[in-house]
């Protein structure tokens, strides 16, 4: 078995209950350098899988390896260097709304700076080039010296996703980042997770409420309903009717099948 083949994430089991079962045995592996899309109706217990993945918030069974490292068996200070692999995006612009661009990237590489750098916010000149190259690859190294709160949300996201490149971060979990942009910004923010995925090895998982995009941009659609994975196909062989049951109507597979010849577009 080659590098490429070795799953980077391998979730097993994963079983989560609050009131209800939010996460019933959900197990699947997520290869290296591949784009893999979440979808299911609301409520079906996407983002809570996601965090579950990142222990944010503490499955009740099942296990989480993310490389060789069991996340699920983690202490906390093993968890916080798995941690900084791992990059999230969120739907709400998880960015700090004061600090620049600039900035906001190096938060991504916290972890490895003393605390006294932490506090003063002071970053070494090499990690500064490093995020401004990262900016300068989501073509943002215009603002890169503006404040988070000035930017539109396109822009936001295309910061959160610079901080993971200037993070070095493998995998990428995604929360709906393009819930609350425009379509044609949204695209464009799937178009640049897409080919980072292509170009320079990042590991995406993004939920996603969009089934055409889930189309046009993933390899693999895992499909969550009730807290149980109801899906795991690759994107070229899922049908109408699997998204028929996923969502239990019609309405998702007509826009499936409108969209059927427009993979990878740009
Ligand atoms: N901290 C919590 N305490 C209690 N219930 C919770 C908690 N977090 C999530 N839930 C419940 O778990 C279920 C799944 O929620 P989750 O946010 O994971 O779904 P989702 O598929 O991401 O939904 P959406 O697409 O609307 O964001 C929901 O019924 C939700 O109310």
């Amino acid at each position: 078995m080659n590098a490429e083949e070795t799953p980077l994430l391998v979730v097993e089991k994963l079983t989560k209950h609050y009131d209800t079962s939010v996460l019933e045995d959900v197990s699947f592996t997520i290869r290296p350098r591949t784009f893999t899309a979440v979808l299911g109706p609301s409520g079906a217990g996407k983002s809570t899988l996601l965090r579950c993945i990142l222990q944010l918030t503490r499955p009740d069974r099942g296990r989480v390896w993310f490389r060789d490292c069991e996340l699920t068996g983690c202490g906390p200070l093993e968890l916080r260097r798995q941690r900084s692999q791992i990059a999230t995006i969120a739907q709400q612009y998880d960015l700090v709304r004061r600090r620049t661009a600039l900035e906001n990237c190096l938060g991504g590489r916290l972890s490895e700076l003393p605390l006294w750098r932490c506090l003063l916010g002071s970053f070494p000149q090499r990690l500064q080039t490093e995020a401004l190259e990262a900016l300068a690859r989501v073509q943002l190294l215009d603002v890169a010296f503006q404040r988070a709160d000035r930017l539109s949300g396109g822009q936001k996201q295309r910061v959160a996703i610079a901080r993971a490149l200037t993070q070095r971060a493998q995998l990428v979990l995604a929360d709906e980042p393009v819930a609350s942009l425009d379509p044609q910004t949204a695209r464009a923010v799937l178009v640049l997770l897409r080919s980072l995925c292509d170009r320079e090895g990042l590991t995406v998982v993004c939920n996603l409420h969009q089934v055409e995009w889930a189309q046009q941009y993933s390899d693999r659609i895992l499909g969550l309903r009730d807290g149980q994975l109801v899906l795991d196909r690759p994107t070229a062989r899922v049908t109408e009717s699997d998204l028929a049951c996923l969502y239990g109507s019609e309405r998702a597979s007509l826009s499936w099948q409108k969209h059927s010849t427009e993979k990878h577009s740009t």
